[in-house]
């Protein structure tokens, strides 16, 4: 599989992000046959220190069991404990070019919001591109307006060859727009999070 491939069913989250036990929520997502997972745990109620890296271990152990590719959200001290695949930062976290000097073979994953941060990013340094947030999101309090899936259609005909994918809003129901529109993969929280049936609701994406 290449990483479009693998990129295509990207489930993101921390503890914050669930309702109940998240181990459990990954193992009902790696089921329902997510490809990818980013342990996220940030904002409001996430965990931090050895708690964080307690759930990262667990969460890790599950990704490699089931061959699901394993990315460690802006938190580069974490990556090689966790033993994690790579490493997705944003406009306002860790440059990219260090980031790709502390980690030649490590995925990096980076975030373009608009034509600006494409023109103010060294895209040739990272291996994927996270676009949005595509539709509107209460799961990021920071978030941006959303760029709609206009914004995944330019960048992939920006960089026709970059794996994409797309990010913000992104339920069962609207993530074939994202796949039309150019992107190779989707990436969700809440969607999945907080379903009922979070197998089912992969299994849709
Ligand atoms: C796949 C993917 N795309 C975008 C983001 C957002 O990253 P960032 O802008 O750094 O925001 P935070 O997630 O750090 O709050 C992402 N995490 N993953
Ligand atoms: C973490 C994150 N980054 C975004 C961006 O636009 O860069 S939107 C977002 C939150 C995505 O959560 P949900 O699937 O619940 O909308
Ligand atoms: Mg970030």
């Amino acid at each position: 599989m290449n990483l479009q491939e693998r990129l295509r069913k990207y489930l993101i989250m921390g503890s914050q992000n669930c309702q109940r036990d998240s181990v459990a929520i990954l193992e009902e997502a790696i089921a329902g046959g997510i490809t990818a997972f980013q342990f996220r745990e940030k904002g409001p109620n996430a965990l931090e220190g050895e708690e964080k890296l307690e759930l990262g271990l667990k969460l890790r152990q599950l990704c490699r069991k089931h061959h699901v590719l394993f990315i460690v959200n802006d938190d580069s001290v974490l990556v090689e404990p966790l033993e994690a695949d790579g490493i997705h930062v944003g406009q306002d976290d860790m440059d990219v070019e260090d980031l790709r000097s502390t980690f030649p073979n490590k995925i990096i994953g980076l975030s373009v919001s608009s034509e600006a941060e494409v023109r103010n990013s060294a895209i040739d340094v990272v291996d994927y591109l996270g676009a949005g947030p595509v539709f509107g999101t209460s799961t990021k309090v920071d978030a941006k307006a959303p760029v709609g899936v206009e914004w995944i259609t330019s960048v992939k005909a920006m960089f026709p060859d970059m794996p994409l994918v797309g990010i913000g809003g992104i339920t069962a129901q609207n993530s074939r727009s994202v796949l039309v529109a150019g992107a190779d993969g989707v990436s969700v929280i809440s969607a999945v999070t907080h379903a009922d049936d979070v197998r089912s609701v992969v299994e849709q994406l």
